[in-house]
């Protein structure tokens, strides 16, 4: 019997800086996500960032924790529960990192008789840090727990017209009615050092202004070119005028550079250049969570104030909206039916 697994990156148990320190503690232990040698990884993130990070991480969680719990997982169950309504398989979900893990979910999906898994990483864009640490992840725990299980993974669907779509009209209708001179897409950055290694070609990521609209197989494993991609289509699609939207990159850690433009210091821009009323959208996210919740609706909205501006809209992430409930169920179904994944 078919099953399918979700995966979202995860949330601590609790706003507490206990649970979020050993919740960082995992997610910046993993090699795809602080990506240099074991030994320098420990002493960085042992010696350094959990000594002082989980206290004013937790200060921010408990910002935007909601009665149920976090965010990203009640959206994420959410979620969940509305496309199991509209499949036949079983609906499993998993987080990447906390106590939600890949390895529950898949044995919650061979209990009920799954022997071959439609794996489904919540991410548009393909990054070391989101699809790969996932796939690579079940892969170990299906050699080593669950051997007699099939496990087909569902690639990044950044450029698919149903997604695109999908975006779109969450956008519009958000939007409608409302007063505004500047959309920016704000996606979660990355080293651009994470860049560079994922290019296949080893010879085609220069980050500049031309290689990601430069057609290249790079392009199936770079999440810069996604990224701008997922702009490029929507604007497309929506018709917006040149000048009247631009891309940006949130939530960097360290002193390492990481994907360019900041949308922190992009917003200060925007707000110092006169722009009174803009809106922002964060489609590297398809759940609200505390870096759209806190990041942004909230530091990035005291920036723009703080700049003169006065209006700033926070366009919702995709969440449990209708259409896309019903698209990735469609997705599922063709899988589960017809034996082909459309994504
Ligand atoms: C597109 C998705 C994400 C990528 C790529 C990503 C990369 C990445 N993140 C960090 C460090 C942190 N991220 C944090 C929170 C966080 N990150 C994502 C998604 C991506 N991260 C989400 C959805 C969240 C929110 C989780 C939630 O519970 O709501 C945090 C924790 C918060 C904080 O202390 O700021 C850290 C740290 C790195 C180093 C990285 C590298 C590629
Ligand atoms: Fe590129
Ligand atoms: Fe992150």
């Amino acid at each position: 019997m078919k099953g399918i697994l979700l995966v979202n990156l995860g949330s601590p148990d609790s706003p507490e800086p206990k649970d979020v320190k050993r919740y960082l503690g995992e997610f910046l232990m993993d090699e795809r996500v602080i990506d240099i040698p074991l030994v320098a990884r420990t002493a960085l993130v042992k010696g350094i960032i959990l000594k002082t990070r989980p206290k004013a991480s937790a200060a921010a969680y408990k910002k935007i924790w909601w009665e149920e719990g976090s965010p990203l997982i009640v959206l994420s169950e959410r979620l969940r529960d509305k496309i199991q309504k509209q499949v036949d398989v079983p609906v499993a979900l998993a987080m990447r990192y906390g106590s939600m893990t890949i390895k529950k979910g898949l044995q919650q999906l061979v209990d009920k008789g799954v022997d071959e898994v439609l794996l489904f990483p919540l991410y548009p864009q393909f990054a070391m840090a989101t699809t790969e640490t996932i796939t690579v992840l079940a892969e170990e725990l299906r050699q080593d727990c669950f051997p007699g299980l099939k496990i087909t993974s569902v690639p990044a669907f950044y450029n698919k017209a149903d997604y695109i779509e999908v975006l779109s009209n969450s956008i519009k209708k958000y939007l409608e009615g409302k007063d505004y001179e500047h959309l920016l897409f704000s996606y979660h950055g990355v080293p651009e050092r994470h860049i560079r290694k994922s290019d296949i070609t080893k010879s085609h990521c220069k980050i500049d202004n031309s290689c990601c609209i430069t057609p290249s197989k790079a392009h199936e494993f770079c999440y810069r070119h996604q990224c701008l991609e997922v702009t490029k289509l929507v604007a497309e699609k929506l018709q917006f005028k040149e000048g009247s939207f631009s891309t940006s990159f949130q939530s960097r850690l360290g002193f390492d550079p990481w994907l360019q433009p900041y949308t922190d210091r992009t917003i200060e821009r925007l707000g110092k250049q006169g722009v009174k009323n803009m809106a922002i959208v964060t489609p590297a996210f398809v759940s609200d969570c505390l870096e759209t919740l806190e990041e942004i609706a909230m530091e990035g909205q005291e920036i723009f104030h703080e700049m003169g501006g006065e209006n700033f809209i926070t366009i919702p992430c995709l969440n449990d909206d209708s259409e896309w409930v019903a698209l990735l169920s469609k997705w599922i179904n063709d899988w589960a039916v017809k034996e082909t994944i459309t994504v």
